[in-house]
């Protein structure tokens, strides 16, 4: 495998059931997907089906009674005197070793950035103070790393930034310096939940180009989490999408869009503007995603699907299948398509 493909992070089987008094809710159901250095995973889906949960599990900061299971493995290049990855289930979610990688290996920002800061303390200290938790002791480099990452995002006067409170910059800017806080300390996989959400269309051009040349300069991953597939287009290399808590549909980003096979991708495809190429009528999904708890067994997106076959897609569970190299589908219409192909031929 060569440098471009080289897998970081790789999560296997995850499940993220929250235990409730009601029954049992699978925010997240046997998730497998695999992050590679210098490129963008971006995953995309409809409100509610276990987007966010997936990060949270990355990072470990799933709230309770969320229980986390799986492997999550973290390859961390020899850093720890060892080839092999570190399996972050595995890990105390509030010991010593989850602390050092959340922030240092693995940073998040997110829709509002105001939460990534303390309002009572200045963008320069709380940036000074991520640099001194993870990269130096030094409190004059972690000063000087600090102007120079402010710089690199983009921002104007960066030693006049240090000095100022969050609620004195703009949105935009407020969501650089998060960028810039979440940069500072090298990590090797950003994780960006919707950033851009709540900017407005020039901002959130200069955000999603700003993650992208840096994710170039600095060969970061980058896991991208948004419901707007016009945004995964621009920025992903791969695409995984999302339904009631599993991957429906995973590949690189040209098939996705050019020959997309599964029930639900294809329907979301055809309900934005931005990428159908013909002027042809936009179609909305009909109903709403279920809710994830006390779940009929067979394919989640059963009761949604025009293609859906009673006694087929209802009778059992479907799997994540790879129907051509490296393109996964869960979907059993494809696969029996699939394997007719193969018998004819
Ligand atoms: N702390 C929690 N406790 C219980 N259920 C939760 C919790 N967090 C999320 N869920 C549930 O898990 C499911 C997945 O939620 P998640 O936030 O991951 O969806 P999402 O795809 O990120 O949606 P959105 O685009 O709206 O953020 C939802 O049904 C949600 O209600």
């Amino acid at each position: 495998m060569g440098r471009q493909e080289e897998v970081i992070l790789e999560m296997k089987d995850v499940k993220v059931h929250f235990h409730l008094d009601e029954g049992v809710l699978k925010a997240v159901d046997g998730v497998d997907l695999r992050i590679k250095r210098g490129k963008t995973l971006g995953i995309v889906g409809e409100s509610g089906c276990g987007k966010s949960v997936t990060s949270q599990a990355l990072l470990r900061i799933v709230p309770k009674p969320g229980e986390v299971q799986g492997k999550i493995l973290l390859y961390r290049g020899g850093k720890d005197g060892t080839d092999e990855p570190v399996d972050l289930v595995k890990l105390d979610p509030r010991g010593k070793q989850i602390r050092d990688i959340r922030g240092g290996e693995i940073a998040m920002i997110f829709q509002e950035p105001m939460k990534a800061f303390s309002p009572i303390h200045t963008i320069g200290n709380q940036i000074i103070e991520a640099i001194l938790l993870h990269t130096t002791d030094d409190k004059e480099e972690a000063y000087r790393l600090g102007v120079n990452i402010l710089q690199k995002v983009g921002m104007s006067n960066p030693e006049q930034r240090m000095g100022e409170y969050p609620h004195q910059l703009s949105g935009g800017m407020r969501q650089r310096a998060m960028i810039a806080m979440a940069l500072s300390c090298n990590p090797s996989i950003l994780i960006a939940d919707e950033p851009t959400t709540a900017l407005d269309v020039t901002v959130q051009a200069q955000v999603l180009q700003l993650i992208n040349d840096l994710k170039e300069k600095s060969d970061t991953a980058v896991i991208f989490i948004t419901h707007d597939l016009g945004v995964i287009a621009e920025m992903s290399d791969d695409v995984a999408v999302m339904y009631l808590g599993k991957v429906v549909e995973y590949t690189d980003v040209d098939t996705l869009f050019h020959a997309p096979k599964h029930p639900y991708t294809k329907a979301l495809l055809n309900s934005i503007p931005s990428v159908s190429m013909e002027k042809k009528r936009l179609e909305s999904i009909e109903g709403t995603v279920p809710f994830p708890m006390n779940l009929p067994q067979g394919c989640g997106f059963y009761s949604r699907c025009k293609h859906a076959v009673d006694g087929v897609c209802n009778a059992a569970d479907v799997p994540l299948v790879e129907v051509a190299a490296g393109h996964h589908v869960r979907c059993l219409m494809v696969e029996s398509e699939r394997t007719e192909q193969e018998v004819e031929a």
